[in-house]
C-alpha cells in the first residue's frame, strides 16, 4: 500500500530522515518507534506532504506522492498539533472531512453516526467539542481522521496525552477498530508499550535510519543491536567476545545459548537471567536499589568493577539494599546480537 525507497528530509546541516526504505501492505498497522529527535514525526509528515523531502520516493497504493497535494493524497492524519475545530460541535468535525471531498450531507451525517459509534461515542455528534474530556476528544479526533476513509490512516503519538490506564484500554479498542475497519494504519509513537500492543510490525528508528523492523515478538526478543536493547529497556547490555557457548563480558564469563554467533558482538542479559547467590558465589554486586513491578522486583546491582546489573527476583526474595550479593548469569535468558 505505502512503499517509501530512500526517504530523505534535511533541516539545515541536520539530516532528520536518512534514506529510510519502508513498505506497508495493506491492511497492517506498523508503528514507528525511537527517542525523541529520531526523525518519526518528519517521516509522517514527509508522507502526510507537510514536509519537503529532499531525496527518495514516497508512493501509495501505486501512486507516486511527489509534488500531490496534502488533501489529495487519500491519507487520514491524527496529528498532536491537529487540534479539533472547537467551534464545531463533534459531528460537525467528524463530519468536515467528508463535506469537504463533496459527500452530499445525510451521507456524511449517516458515516458520522456511524464512526462515532465505532470509536465508543454514539449519539455524541450534537455534543460541544469543549465538554469532552481528554479521551473523548482524542476519539473524536480519530472519528474525524477516519471519515475520509483515506486509503492509509496515519497517528502521531495517538494516545500521547492521555493517563496510563485509559491509554491501555484505548489501544486495545484502536486494534479492534482498525482489524474490523480493514484500515492501514502507521503510527508514531516513542512507547514501546503502546507500540507493542497496536503493532503488526514495528519500526524502530535511530537518528533518522531504521533501526531495526519486525513483528513486536521479534524485535523484543531478538534486538538488532545494543541502541534497540538499550531502548527497549534493556540495561545489562555490553561488548563481549563470544566462544563457544561462553562470553566474555565486562562481568566475566557469561554462558551464551550454543548456537550463538562467535567473536566480538553485543551481549543482552535479561534481567531474568542474573540470578542471585551468595556473595562467594557469582560475580560480587552491591545492592543499589529496587523497584517493584507488580509480580517481581526489579534488583540494581553495582559490581565494582563493572557496569550496573539489573536482576529481577521474586517478590519475597528481594535483597535490601546496601547489602552485597553474588551473581550468576542463565543462558537461556542471555541474546548475543549483532557484531
Ligand atoms: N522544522 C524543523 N526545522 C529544523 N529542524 C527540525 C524541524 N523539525 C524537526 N527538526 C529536527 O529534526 C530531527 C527529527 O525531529 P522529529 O520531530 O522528526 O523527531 P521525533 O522522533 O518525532 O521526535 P519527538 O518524539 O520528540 O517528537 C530533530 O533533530 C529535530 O530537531
Amino acid at each position: 500500500m505505502l512503499t517509501l525507497t530512500d526517504v530523505t528530509v534535511r533541516f539545515g546541516d541536520r539530516t532528520a530522515v536518512d534514506g529510510v526504505s519502508l513498505a506497508v501492505a495493506e491492511h497492517e498497522t506498523v508503528c514507528v518507534l525511537g527517542p525523541s529527535g529520531s526523525g518519526k514525526s518528519t517521516l509522517l509528515r514527509a508522507i502526510a506532504g507537510l514536509q519537503t523531502t529532499d531525496a527518495g520516493r514516497i508512493s501509495l497504493a501505486g501512486r507516486d506522492l511527489a509534488g500531490v497535494p496534502v488533501h489529495r493524497r487519500g491519507v487520514g492524519l491524527m496529528f498532536q498539533d491537529h487540534q479539533l475545530f472547537p467551534q464545531r460541535d463533534v459531528a460537525g468535525n467528524v463530519g468536515f472531512g467528508p463535506r469537504m471531498h463533496g459527500v452530499p450531507r445525510e451521507e456524511a451525517a449517516a458515516r458520522t453516526a456511524e464512526l462515532l459509534g465505532l470509536v465508543g461515542l454514539p449519539g455524541a455528534g450534537r455534543r460541544a467539542v469543549a465538554t469532552l474530556s481528554g479521551g473523548e476528544q482524542q476519539r473524536v479526533a480519530l472519528a474525524r481522521a477516519l471519515a475520509p476513509r483515506p486509503e492509509l490512516l496515519m497517528l502521531d503519538e495517538p494516545l500521547g496525552q492521555l493517563d496510563r490506564s485509559l491509554r491501555e484500554r484505548l489501544v486495545v479498542e484502536l486494534r479492534r477498530l482498525f482489524r474490523d475497519l480493514g484500515t492501514t494504519v502507521l503510527a508514531v509513537t516513542h512507547d514501546q508499550g503502546e507500540a507493542f500492543a497496536l503493532a503488526d510490525r514495528v519500526v524502530v528508528m535511530d537518528a533518522g535510519r531504521i533501526a531495526q523492523t519486525g513483528t513486536p515478538v521479534e524485535v523484543w526478543q531478538r534486538p538488532a543491536s545494543a541502541f534497540v536493547a538499550r531502548f527497549l529497556g534493556f540495561t545489562n547490555v555490553a561488548d563481549a567476545t563470544v566462544h563457544g557457548a561462553v562470553a566474555d563480558t565486562p562481568w566475566g564469563k557469561v554462558p551464551v545459548p550454543a548456537d550463538a554467533a562467535q567473536g566480538g558482538r553485543t551481549v543482552l542479559i535479561r534481567p531474568a537471567g542474573v540470578r542471585l547467590t551468595g556473595v562467594a558465589d557469582g560475580l560480587p554486586c552491591h545492592v543499589e536499589g529496587r523497584t517493584f513491578r507488580g509480580d517481581h522486583v526489579l534488583v540494581l546491582l553495582r559490581p565494582d568493577d563493572a557496569p550496573p546489573l539489573e536482576a529481577a527476583c521474586p517478590l519475597t526474595e528481594a535483597p535490601e539494599p546496601g547489602t552485597t550479593v553474588g551473581a550468576q548469569f542463565l543462558a537461556e535468558h542471555v541474546s548475543v546480537l549483532g557484531a
